[in-house]
């Protein structure tokens, strides 16, 4: 658990960060998201004593951050930075044991957990263990410092743009594989990015900073129909339907449905209930419009009209105060 209560932090007494308060809880990941320079790597780096606070209170694990020295802190914390900071004199197995040596663990359970999590990265053991980052493309480089920060199971991981360096593609695939690690089960995580599709796509709560103050601090869905203010509302102008459409599911428009949705028409394929509206829309493209969805207690035959009337009054409705989702 990450707590930080009223931090601040001036550079020669230019404020860079603001009376920043959060909480985040084992098993989410929280994502520290706006434009260049509004706080969020100095708020980052302020939890593993990389920075040291001007102002205010930093407590991981229950434990004050001062409390102890810097390096036992960091030793039970995962650092993932965007240019991966592996030395380059170190093979990929000794770049992934760097932090169980230093806890001086056993030979054996260091090449076992070593092995362990080259697979679970895709990077195969007999192929890349003994070879340098040098001769690595940047998404292996990345996939092996995701491995050295989760090597000795930190109960927290801090992440600095963790996929900056690597292109679209490439970029989407370590993100998906890093999803998908049961490593990450229980983990407080904290995520520093500018990308707002992966803030989405990765955040159980978004805590979004300008000008070194926190904006609003909620869940993807919060920020997007219930905006703390003007400035979070502009922030994700450019990109708002595609986020509502992937971030609300069929489950939760289902209540806004006009009652004429449903229809005879229906369909081999059933999507679930917890098809994002993005993927449905999608699907109507294969189907002439129309879906068949799963609610549990009926399958409903539905059109693209009725899923985007739907979502229109969803949002209405979460503008107002009130929608079936708890924030
Ligand atoms: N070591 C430092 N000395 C002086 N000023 C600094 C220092 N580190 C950061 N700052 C300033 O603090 C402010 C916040 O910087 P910070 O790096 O935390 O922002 P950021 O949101 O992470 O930006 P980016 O996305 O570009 O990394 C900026 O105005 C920056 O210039």
């Amino acid at each position: 658990m990450i707590k930080l209560e009223h931090v601040h932090k001036t550079f020669a007494n230019k404020p860079a960060v603001t009376d920043v308060s959060f909480e985040v809880l084992p098993g989410t990941l929280l994502v520290l998201l706006g434009t260049s320079g509004s706080g969020k790597t100095t708020t980052l780096r302020m939890i593993n004593r990389l920075i040291e606070p001007s102002s205010g209170q930093i407590t991981v694990n229950g434990k004050l951050i001062q409390d102890q020295s810097a390096e036992d802190l960091r030793r039970g914390i995962g650092y993932v930075l965007q240019n991966n900071g592996l030395f380059p004199h170190y093979t990929v197995a000794e770049n992934i044991a760097v932090v169980p040596r230093l806890l001086q663990w056993d030979e054996a359970r260091i090449r076992e957990r070593t092995v362990t999590l080259m697979k679970k990265l895709h990077l195969p053991p007999e192929e890349y263990s003994e070879v340098y980052p040098a001769q690595l493309s940047g998404g292996q480089q990345q996939r092996v410092g995701l491995a050295r920060a989760l090597a000795a199971d930190p109960p927290v991981l801090l992440m600095d743009e963790p996929f900056g360096a690597l292109d679209p593609v490439t970029r989407a695939s370590v993100r998906k594989e890093f999803m998908a690690l049961d490593e990450l089960e229980n983990k407080t995580i904290i995520m520093v990015t500018h990308d707002v599709q992966e803030a989405f796509e990765m955040g159980t709560r978004i805590g979004l900073m300008d000008e070194g103050r926190l904006q609003q601090t909620g869940a993807p869905e919060e920020l997007l129909f219930a905006p703390a203010n003007n400035f979070v509302a502009n922030f994700f102008r450019d990109q708002r339907l595609s986020l509502e459409l992937k971030t609300l599911t069929l489950n939760d428009i289902k209540p806004y449905l006009p009652p004429a949705a449903g229809s005879d028409n229906y369909q081999p394929h059933v999507l679930p209930g917890t098809t994002s509206c993005w993927d449905a829309l999608e699907q109507t493209m294969h189907t002439e419009g129309v879906l068949s969805v799963d609610f549990r207690t009926e399958v409903f035959t539905m059109d693209s009209r009725s899923l985007m009337t739907a979502l229109q009054v969803y949002k209405q409705t979460a503008a107002n105060g009130s929608t079936t989702k708890s924030f």
